[in-house]
């Protein structure tokens, strides 16, 4: 049996955290037989050291020739600290000490020649944030081997092959399948630990890619189904996806059983346990994923899969993301005028930007949609050139956007074969002054998003989760 487990930031963040990674690694062997381990960088909140690296980058590329060398030797002292915890002076803590120097080397010649040339490509800026998990895995393999066991530190640009969308690659699975099963199974058939980074592939010429932020768990799911492994568990610092962030809301509780759907809109929508494209590798391989806390290890977590238990009740958890505008392309003359929609979101995709909802009213007379609020401005002006003809005839009367916005996303798989599900929402919000922008059923049809003020984000999450919680006996929701 295989089973592939990645290890998220915080699981690694620390000397005292990589001995429990290292006793649920071996546990995990011992049930499993076959174990393949995906490691994220050291990331004990709130210092990460993806972030370190990605700061050092775009300082440096803003002419400051001060802060990188300060944040290498911050580098040097999380890992150094780490790897004095773990590996004895008379095993490998020289060895990899030098590992670790020789990164640090790099990461401050890389930052020099972005401030000298004035010049970053996301190109390398994917080679100087995946050096985090290049060191966490040579920490974490060093101390499997000081505890007696065979294990290597794999870098995943030897298995991962990606296309060059730098720092959003996209995984190719022929090459990637390929090459992960070359490399990783000749290592299991001789029973030793493979220490895969999580976050990084490589083109076919072998240079850096990165996945997107927070994607060593699409890494994990990736290699699990390059693998056929049986299943793929995610590793993390709470126990398995709750009802709502357990930082933004303490009253938030775990669920046992998830759908991919239910999840996939989750994560799509701001629930950073998980990240958003890892669900993809799982379903088209049907394998099970399983979310776990590293501290907390004998909860049960949250297990995904296809045929999650039926609900009881239909909400299941809430989450919100803020940072977003709302775009509105207003006018009388678009009613019955055909590629309207087309010419808005063909004008979007031209500044490759990403369309977090849509809705339009039902008369045309107006299309509204969401976008980052960094790429708003260019949105507009995109917009504006299209529709420039139509603006001077006023078919088109205005083109606006509005910045401080929050998408809250209410998630459950009965959402929408429920009586009164959206009028108790609905009233929770009204009830407590929150104003609805604009409203979509989640594509998935198991979630209701709902687009609010920024400000009104923080009442709105936690009034929905109120409803969540008080949907009377359910068997689903553990509530303890
Ligand atoms: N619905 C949710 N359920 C659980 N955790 C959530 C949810 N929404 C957001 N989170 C946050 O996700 C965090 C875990 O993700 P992350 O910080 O990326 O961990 P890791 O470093 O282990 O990958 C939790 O600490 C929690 O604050
Ligand atoms: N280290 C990368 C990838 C990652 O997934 O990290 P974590 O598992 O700690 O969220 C990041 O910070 O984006």
């Amino acid at each position: 049996m295989t089973l592939v487990m990645k290890f998220g930031g915080t699981s690694v963040g620390s000397a005292a955290a990589m001995r429990e990674t290292a006793d649920l690694i071996l546990q995990a062997r011992d049930t499993w037989g076959d174990v393949v381990v995906i490691a994220s960088a050291m990331g004990s909140k709130p210092v990460k050291v993806t972030d370190l690296l990605l700061q050092g980058a775009d300082t440096a590329f803003a002419g400051d020739r001060e802060t990188y060398p300060r944040l290498a030797g911050l580098l040097r002292d999380i890992h150094y600290e780490a790897i004095d915890g773990l590996l004895s002076p008379d095993g490998e803590r020289q060895i990899i000490l030098a590992e670790i120097e020789r990164f640090v080397e790099r990461f401050t010649s890389l930052c020099g020649a972005v401030s000298i040339l004035g010049e970053l490509t996301p190109r390398a800026l994917d080679t100087i944030s995946g050096m985090g998990e290049q060191m966490s895995v040579r920490i974490l393999a060093a101390y499997l081997r000081e505890l007696g066991y065979d294990s290597e530190a794999i870098d995943a640009t030897e298995l991962i092959l990606t296309d060059s969308n730098f720092q959003n690659a996209t995984p190719q699975t022929a090459g990637t399948r390929e090459r992960t099963q070359a490399r990783l199974l000749p290592l299991l058939d001789n029973d030793a630990i493979p220490v895969v980074t999580g976050f990084i592939g490589a083109t076919a010429d072998g240079v850096t890619t990165t996945l997107g932020r927070g994607g060593s768990d699409f890494s994990a799911a990736i290699l699990g189904q390059a693998l056929e492994a049986d299943e793929v568990w995610i590793w993390t610092d709470v126990d398995g996806v709750m009802s709502a962030d357990p930082r933004l809301v303490p009253g938030a509780v775990s669920i046992p059983t998830l759908s991919f759907r239910e999840v996939s809109e989750l994560a799509y929508y701001g629930a950073k346990v998980i990240h958003a494209k890892t669900m993809r590798p799982c379903v088209e391989s049907g394998i099970p994923l399983r979310i776990k806390n590293t501290f907390n290890p004998t909860h049960p977590g949250t297990v995904i899969e296809e045929d999650a238990a039926p609900t009881n009740g239909a909400l299941k958890a809430v989450t919100a993301i803020k940072g977003v505008s709302i775009i509105n392309v207003d006018g009388k003359g678009m009613i019955g005028v055909p590629g309207i929609a087309a010419r808005t979101f063909a004008a979007v995709a031209r500044l490759d930007v990403s369309v977090l909802l849509i809705t339009q009213a039902s008369s045309e007379q107006s299309i509204c949609f969401i976008v980052p609020e960094s790429s708003a401005a260019a949105v507009i002006g995109s917009l504006q050139h299209t529709f420039a003809d139509e603006l001077r005839r006023r078919d088109i009367e205005r083109i606006w956007s509005r910045d401080r916005i929050a998408i809250l996303t209410i998630v459950g798989a009965g959402i929408q074969t429920t009586y009164g599900i959206a009028g108790r929402i609905f009233s929770a919000l009204g009830d407590n002054r929150v104003n609805v922008m604009a409203i979509a059923q989640g594509s998935t049809e198991c979630g209701i998003s709902i687009v609010v003020a920024a400000e009104d984000v923080g009442r709105s999450v936690e009034h929905v989760h109120a409803l969540i919680v008080n949907q009377g006996e359910r068997d689903d929701i553990e509530t303890g």
